[in-house]
């Protein structure tokens, strides 16, 4: 799998199990609205909404739409560049559904990580530019999906002094205040994006940073004011899907696809190729152990003592949503 024309295929958008019978690993092709897609072939920008409400949280079918949709959009020889951001302006994903986790079924257990590990693969490897539009929270694999792009913008949110109204978003690997551990892919990727020191604290702790923290440490490259820019660039008011229309002034949006602008201008064989030389050992090395951690995954979830954190975590998420 590591030789040269596999490395070279993974980041063309092409796997190079491909060619041969359907992998165990590759995810089927599906088509539906939990990630909508948009495309504008005249600047070369695409743009993945993501739409599972309440919170777009990652389960099985999410993960494979996102991995359909991405495919999608790769095949296309047009699209350069690829903004992912959420329906949804207070969440841009809450990570893994915990109820995927949450007294699992035996089959559907290691179908749903490897789900999972299939979005890093193609997300991290894509040959195209990917921009994460982050308005708002982005928690553990929520966090992984930002980490996964070449380049994060983070609203600030509403700091408005009306505490109804108040949003601050917040980024971070937290699976530790769950009782559960980033997988050592994951955490690593943290570590690529924020360096040693900084992320050994952050995952021992599980902190949330804010976006001005955020920013401060390199988790994301890029910060915007909660605000409506005077006039928005006509071209990205057509690239929005019908949901979020109305955010077409919305400054993170125009940063966002300023930014895809950018890397669309940039010759994509040099910019896939500079991509391959900070990536490709480490998407390679998780695949070398993809299995391994899929058994280590679902040996350390279906243990009694993390079903019984993980139930309490969900029951004290819907209780908290039941009050408000
Ligand atoms: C030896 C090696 C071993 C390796 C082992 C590796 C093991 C690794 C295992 C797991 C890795 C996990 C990574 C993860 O991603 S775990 C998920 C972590 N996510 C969270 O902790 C976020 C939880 N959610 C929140 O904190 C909030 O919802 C927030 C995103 C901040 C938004 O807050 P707010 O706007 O106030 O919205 P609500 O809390 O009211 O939520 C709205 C509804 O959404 C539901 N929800 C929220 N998050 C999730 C989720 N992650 N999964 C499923 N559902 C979620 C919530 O219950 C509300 O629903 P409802 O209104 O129907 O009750």
């Amino acid at each position: 799998m590591n030789t040269p024309r596999a490395r070279a295929m993974l980041f063309m958008g092409r796997r190079s199990h491909q060619s041969h019978a359907p992998h165990k690993h590759s995810p089927p092709a599906v088509a539906n609205d939990l990630v909508i897609s948009t495309v504008d072939e005249n600047s070369g920008i695409a743009m993945l909404t993501m739409n599972r409400p309440p919170a777009n949280s990652l389960s099985l079918e999410m993960n494979e739409a996102l991995c359909y949709s991405l495919k999608t959009v790769e095949a296309n020889p047009k699209i350069q560049s690829v903004i992912l951001s959420s329906t949804n302006p207070k969440i841009f994903s809450a990570g893994l559904d915990i109820t995927e986790l949450v007294a699992p079924d035996n089959d559907r257990l290691p179908r749903f990580w490897n789900s999972l590990q299939q979005v890093y693969i193609d997300l991290y490897g894509s040959r195209l530019a990917t921009v994460a539009a982050i308005q708002g929270h982005a928690p553990a694999a929520g966090c992984f999906l930002a980490m996964s792009c070449d380049y994060r913008v983070m609203s600030e949110g509403d700091t408005n002094n009306d505490i109804k109204k108040k949003h601050v978003p917040t980024i971070g690997l937290n699976e530790t205040q769950l009782g559960i551990a980033a997988p050592p892919w994951m955490g690593q990727l943290l570590v690529r994006t924020i360096g040693f020191r900084q992320a050994e604290l952050a995952l021992a702790l599980g902190t949330l940073f804010p976006p001005e923290q955020a920013l401060s440490i390199g988790l994301v490259d890029d910060i915007v004011p909660h605000q409506q820019v005077e006039s928005g660039d006509h071209k990205l008011v057509d690239l929005l899907p019908s949901q979020i229309k109305d955010q077409a002034q919305n400054s993170l949006l125009q940063k966002a696809y300023t930014q895809a602008q950018i890397y669309a201008k940039i010759p994509p064989q040099a910019r896939v190729a500079s991509k391959m030389v900070t990536r490709e050992e480490h998407i390679f090395r998780m695949i070398a152990k993809r299995d391994e951690d899929t058994q280590h995954f679902c040996g350390f979830v279906t243990q009694k003592a993390v079903q019984k954190n993980l139930t309490a975590y969900v029951e004290a998420l819907k209780n908290k949503s039941a009050k408000k």
